[in-house]
């Protein structure tokens, strides 16, 4: 049975779109959404078979059928993420805008659709520190960061009040808040039941005190992107009038295509007119959005990374930049690691981000960071998952491609049959995408999926 709409809802949106239009926009949201996917350029380039681009997002694509992704071992390598089309809009601000690829930080992360759009956009010049402040969800965002699989990512688990020493740090801050949820009334009518006006000025209100952070976060010339998945005022051209009330910024517009049916909302304030830009589900293909772009001043304040002499850590252990250029050696991988020891193993960043990194383990409680690349062992590796699901090399090993059913065999973690298969460490790949890592030993197989990752459903 349908669930329907909250009368209040109903009346608010027939205020914000006229009686005519809001017929539309009810018929719209009573029907099926369309299934999209953002494929990860680092690990596959092929557009998928039976798709269509989404023209604002370089790598979206429109599915003509949603297929179960669980049963797809492509999935599972991290060859492409599933993101309803309206977010992929975050693509088209950071390329129309040409922002410059430096330290970026998504502060409500989880899971990580966004996150990984922007570690795709920064790639191999920039970091992002993807946080979640509710840890069970930073789990899952460390799953899919590790999928991802490029290595310039740090995951955090915070409050945004814990990124306060962090004033002015960011180049970019993007705050996809908890908000209403009014544009997943369609893709999820369970969300029409948790609505109600006093929800609405709830949310409004955690989300000032978040921006109240978020703001104070973003370094001199840098941007802040706010964005929501409802449609109200409240949450939305309210924030605007908020932020430019508790600091100073200056109004950025996104150029937009006409065809696009995105429709541009405009706020004046005391700093002139600023923008906002609202998804509506009958007038675009995806689910109901709102973004607003906003750009430092240039004589703001910037908090430089400084020197942190003698590193010290708690549980990190600094390995030292002779020591990370041997291992980058070892490994056939571009010289320019900084490596640190957690636990024995060893993880890899860019030693470009050190200081930067170095200052983020200072105020922050860290889920995960770089590449694990996994402990060594007298002169050999015991190589991590996270390396398998990375993009750098893996030379040495030997490789096995699995058949599609083999590949769901090795996900579920049983053991794949396998003919002639050599003893040792085997990188397992599906379609060349490396999936992990098993170990031959002759009399036996060890599957080394990580067990809180395996799937659990049948074809
Ligand atoms: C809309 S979701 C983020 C979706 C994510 N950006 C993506 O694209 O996959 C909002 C996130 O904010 C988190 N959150 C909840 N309360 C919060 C708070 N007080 N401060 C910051 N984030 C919060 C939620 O746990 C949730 O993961």
């Amino acid at each position: 049975m349908s669930i329907s709409l909250p009368s209040d809802f109903q009346s608010r949106m027939k205020t914000q779109l006229g009686e005519t239009e809001y017929e539309l926009f009810e018929k719209a949201i009573n029907q099926d959404s369309k299934t999209s996917i953002r494929t990860n350029p680092d690990k596959s380039s092929q557009a998928p078979e039976d798709s269509e681009q989404i023209p604002w997002a370089q790598n979206g694509y429109f599915l003509n059928e949603r297929p179960s992704f669980t049963l797809d071992p492509s999935f599972h390598a991290g060859a492409y993420y599933v993101q309803e089309a309206s977010s992929m809009f975050i693509d088209h601000i950071l390329r129309s805008l040409q922002v410059p690829k430096e330290l970026f930080l998504d502060l409500s992360a989880a899971p990580g659709g966004k996150s990984t759009l922007l570690s795709s956009y920064l790639g191999k010049d920039g970091f992002l520190v993807a946080n979640e402040v509710i840890q069970s969800r930073a789990q899952i965002l460390k799953e899919n960061i590790i999928k991802w699989g490029l290595g310039n990512t740090l995951v955090s688990n915070n409050d945004p009040e814990h990124f306060e020493p962090l004033e002015g740090f960011f180049d970019l801050v993007l705050v996809d808040a908890p908000c209403s949820g009014e544009g997943m009334f369609r893709k999820d009518p369970q969300a029409r039941n948790e609505w109600s006006p006093d929800h609405v000025t709830l949310c409004a209100s955690r989300q000032k005190r978040i921006m109240d952070r978020a703001g104070s976060l973003v370094a001199a010339s840098g941007y802040l992107i706010y964005s929501t998945c409802t449609f109200n005022e409240q949450e939305n051209e309210e924030m605007i009038e908020f932020l430019t009330s508790e600091f100073s910024y200056k109004p950025v517009r996104i150029p937009l295509d006409p065809n696009w049916n995105i429709r541009e909302t405009q706020v004046e304030t005391e700093d002139g007119t600023f923008y906002g830009y609202r998804f509506y589900p009958h007038l675009v293909d995806g689910e109901g959005f709102f973004v607003t772009v906003m750009q430092r001043p240039d004589d703001a304040y910037i908090l430089p990374p400084g020197k942190i002499k003698d590193y010290k850590h708690p549980f990190l252990k600094e390995v030292s930049p002779k020591d990370s250029n041997s291992i980058d050696e070892e490994l056939g991988f571009p010289l320019s690691g900084q490596y640190y020891q957690l636990n024995d193993s060893y993880f890899r960043i860019e030693s470009e981000w050190k200081a930067y990194f170095e200052k983020l383990t200072q105020h922050l409680s860290i889920r995960y960071f770089g590449v694990e690349i996994g402990k060594k062992q007298k002169n050999d590796w015991i190589p991590s998952h996270e390396w398998a699901l990375s993009t750098l090399p893996k030379n040495g090993f030997q490789v096995v491609n699995l058949e599609k059913d083999q590949a769901l065999e090795f996900l579920r973690k049983n053991d794949p049959v396998i003919e002639n298969m050599p003893t040792g460490w085997i990188m397992v790949t599906y379609n060349s995408l490396p999936l992990g890592w098993i170990k031959n030993l002759g009399n036996r197989i060890n599957n080394y999926y990580p067990k809180e990752w395996r799937i659990r459903i049948q074809d």
